[in-house]
């Protein structure tokens, strides 16, 4: 091992101890200011974190050298598509609190023996599910890990990883293609690329547009549900590190999907009486509202939605609520080319009388 695989391994030790120490800072933390109030130690902890998972990158790389990680990297791919594969087929569904066998697995699911039975040994290695009695005895179990696979665990990842795995994985293996396509046609074709999800599924209008199509509502509602589920993970910090109960209300979230901020939000009482207005497409509204009509009234009551288009051509035409006190737009810009993140904020700035709050990217 080289040497400095060992002061990595130092370094890796030193970071993991003063993660435990800013952890223990941050539930302190937690219990002084009652979850809202002045950016805490979560942030430490959370930088902590990601410097120790930097940190064991760093010392993969050491160790393996350049052939060996490399080659790691490309087929990560296979992993990513095996967890796909299985979370979406709900293999840990139908193992639920039970042992099965691979054979009662293949017939419930209705796949052949031998797929489930790689994609399973993809990800044993990485800790998901157990096999039960020892290495090829292929009985499983699920484990900590493989629960948030079941669509019914309350840390579910199951339309995150559908979302992830099949919009996203089929739009990232086309990035190639669309670093070189051009539009056929249009005196701006310059300015506006392509983007690699329209080129894997072949539509022209947008992203968003496309999910929420009638002939399959099921990808608009996997998305609503996969932010959700993905937002869940950075929602602690975001919870309490910002005074919300400061903000001049309605708050209208501009983009603001089902409305998952809100939804942590008002679940854990940090908003005080600031109602927000949940503003995004028609379709995704509609799924909103069948969200939040599965609420506690007491929350359905600081909430309200507006469908409209954020990129309609006149400020009139996007329906944005105007002359509100304070916009607030969280990963959405990330979604749009340069060109169009000018229009939508500008379509914000002319809305009169209002403080931004951004978010996220
Ligand atoms: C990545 S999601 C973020 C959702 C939410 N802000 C959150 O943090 O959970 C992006 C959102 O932008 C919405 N969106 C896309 N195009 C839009 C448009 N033209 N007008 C308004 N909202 C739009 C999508 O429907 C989607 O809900």
């Amino acid at each position: 091992m080289a040497s400095d695989s060992v002061a990595l391994a130092e370094r890796l030790l030193e970071l993991a101890k003063s993660l435990q120490v800013s952890a223990a800072a941050a539930i302190t933390a937690e219990s002084v200011n009652g979850g809202s109030g002045a950016p805490s130690s979560a942030q430490a902890a959370h930088d902590a974190k990601h410097l120790i998972a930097e940190t064991c990158d760093a010392l993969m790389r050491s160790v393996l050298g350049p052939l060996e990680y490399t080659v790691l990297l490309a087929e990560s791919c296979q992993e990513s598509s095996a967890l796909y594969f299985i979370t979406s087929l709900g293999v840990a569904d139908v193992i639920g609190e039970d042992t099965v066998s691979i054979a009662d697995l293949s017939s419930k699911l209705n796949v052949q023996p031998r797929f489930l039975s790689i994609a399973l040994s993809c990800l044993l290695p990485r800790g998901y599910f157990e096999e039960v009695g020892g290495f090829g005895s292929q009985v499983y179990r699920n484990n900590t890990l493989s629960r948030i696979l079941r669509a019914e665990d309350p840390q579910t990842l199951k339309d995150a990883i559908g979302f992830v795995g099949d919009e996203g994985f089929k739009a990232t293996s086309y990035l190639r293609e669309a670093a070189v396509a051009r539009p056929t046609a249009g005196a701006d074709a310059e300015a506006k690329p392509v983007p690699a999800v329209n080129l894997a599924y072949g539509f022209e209008e947008s992203v968003f547009a496309w999910m929420a199509k009638p002939e399959h509502p099921w990808r608009g509602q996997r998305m609503g549900k996969a932010m959700q589920q993905l937002h869940r993970m950075a929602n602690g910090g975001v919870i309490s590190d910002f005074p919300w109960a400061s903000l001049a209300s309605p708050v209208v979230d501009v983009g603001g999907g089902i409305g998952s901020l809100e939804l942590a939000l008002t679940k854990a009482g940090a908003n005080g009486d600031v109602k927000f207005t949940i503003f995004d497409i028609p379709e995704t509204i509609g799924n909103a509202k069948k969200t939040w009509a599965a609420q506690p009234a007491a929350m359905q009551e600081q909430v309200s939605f507006v469908p409209g288009n954020f990129l309609a051509p006149t400020l009139e035409e996007t329906k944005l609520p105007q002359g509100k006190p304070t916009y607030l737009i969280r990963h959405v810009l990330h979604d749009w080319t340069d060109e169009q993140v000018v229009e939508i904020l500008k379509n914000l700035a002319i809305c009169p009388h209002h403080q931004h709050a951004a978010v996220g990217p």
